[in-house]
């Protein structure tokens, strides 16, 4: 068996920075994900108050194929959630 590389107290260091910068990147989604709903709103408010429709399916088609070639198949979920959390529900 080969000796550990770092001690129990070196990994939990590491352990710690890096869920630092974990929480980090989340604070930063969930602030992405607020600014995103608020944008597709204002999008839809413009669009209804020009007679317009609330959706435009091409258009979130586009999206939801987007998040499938960066992400794959989860991408393409994750994109179904981002759109209802700005347009809400189908
Ligand atoms: C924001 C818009 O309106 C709706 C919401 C979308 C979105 O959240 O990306 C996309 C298409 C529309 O169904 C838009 O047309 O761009």
């Amino acid at each position: 068996m080969t000796a550990p590389t770092t001690t129990t107290e070196q990994a939990n260091d590491e352990i710690a920075a890096l869920r630092e910068r974990i929480n980090a990147a989340d604070d930063e989604l969930i602030r992405i994900w607020r600014e995103r709903a608020e944008l597709s709103r204002q999008v839809g408010a413009a669009r209804m108050a020009a007679g317009g429709t609330r959706l435009v399916l091409s258009r979130e088609q586009a999206i939801v194929d987007k998040f499938r070639r960066e992400l794959g198949t989860d991408g393409a979920q994750l994109a179904m959630l981002v759109l209802r959390a700005g347009r809400g529900p189908l």
